[in-house]
């Protein structure tokens, strides 16, 4: 069921004895570990100054960190482990099903793996994924029922937490109290569910490249395994798995529409060595049409639509192979 990434990317893998001798190349090079800043967002239904202390906590750990933790966040347990349980069946049909068969019916291409425009191992992802716009939900056949019931469960839960999570990030920002309303209309938002093979590999693979996301902010389920680590001062750190807690990141919108006051911080997963590792990663993102234009003056982005800013990225990644994101629209 795995992917044939060796196979496919014969050409990388035979300059693998090189670097792998190499002892500055290994991506394990001793990583802090950290526990994010944990919230538990039932403070917000408490009075004076509970939820003041919690929104300002949010916001510090939004802007110091670009990531989050939170726990009590709406979305019940039971719902989470149905759907990983769902993610595990979907992911368990032999590779050339998931990868011709288009098995769940959804758009073109959701389903992906590695790295088409890897160009050394580095570049390369060691992991697979679905990625589900929330308006192909519809679009998934019979045979696929629970799996259906159990994203739209989840993405309806997600999408109330992100978008109370950006109304507390977006207040004093100058943004109207109704953007997110008027601009994330739950189908704009979708879902990437990710599988990250064992690799022989790890010290030279990664699972996922570093990244950041392109979204306002992405509502994340790890599960145990970790592997997850987020670039702070210069330093690749480790986002120890909390069963209890999703992770919250900042995205690049989010950056652009606060001037820099929150962070879209670069992201990457290890390649798991003998286990498989999964994730559920939502993404809160608007039409293509809103306009992203930060109130805080001098702005130091110009304004730009999603559409713009999804067309430039893709035409970076043509050019450079890689994602350059929102400095694109550095003033
Ligand atoms: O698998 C993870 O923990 C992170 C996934 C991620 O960063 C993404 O899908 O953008
Ligand atoms: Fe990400």
């Amino acid at each position: 069921m795995d992917p044939p990434f060796q196979e496919k990317y014969k050409s990388l893998f035979n300059d693998y004895t090189i670097v792998s001798k190499d002892k500055d190349y290994s991506l394990m090079n001793a990583n802090d570990e950290c526990e994010l800043p944990l919230i538990d967002l039932q403070r917000l239904t408490l009075e004076y100054p509970e939820r003041e202390q919690c929104v300002e906590e949010i916001k510090q750990a939004a802007s110091e960190w670009g990531f989050l933790q939170v726990v009590n966040h709406g979305i019940p347990q039971e719902m989470l482990k149905s759907l990983q349980y769902e993610q595990r069946k979907a992911f368990q049909h032999p590779f050339r099903k998931k990868a011709e068969d288009n098995i769940l019916n959804l758009s073109a291409n959701s389903y992906r793996w590695g790295n088409p425009r890897a160009t050394c191992l580095r570049q390369l992802a060691w992991s697979e994924a679905f990625h589900v716009p929330l308006t192909d939900i519809s679009r998934i056949g019979d045979a696929y029922k629970s799996l259906s019931a159990s994203i739209e469960a989840f993405t309806t839960t997600a999408n109330a937490l992100a978008k109370g999570v950006a109304e507390i990030l977006a207040e004093n920002l100058g943004v109207s109290s109704t953007f997110f309303e008027e601009n994330c209309p739950e189908e704009t938002s979708y879902l990437r569910m990710n599988r990250y093979p064992p690799c022989p590999f790890s010290s030279e693979v990664f699972g996922l490249i570093p990244h950041t996301d392109s979204s306002f902010l992405t509502v994340l389920n790890q599960d145990q395994i970790g592997g997850l680590q987020l670039l702070k001062n210069g330093r690749w750190i480790n986002v120890k798995p909390n069963p209890e807690a999703l992770v919250i990141n900042i995205g690049d919108l989010f950056q652009a529409l606060s001037n820099d006051v929150y962070k879209s911080i670069k992201h990457r997963v290890l390649a798991p060595q003998q286990v498989e590792r999964f994730s559920l990663a939502f993404f809160y993102c608007p039409t293509y049409e809103t306009v992203i234009e930060s109130s805080i003056k001098p702005s130091k982005y110009k304004e730009f639509t999603f559409r713009e800013f999804m067309m430039q990225i893709q035409r970076d990644l043509k050019a450079t192979g890689d994602k350059v994101g929102v400095s694109r629209f550095l003033l």
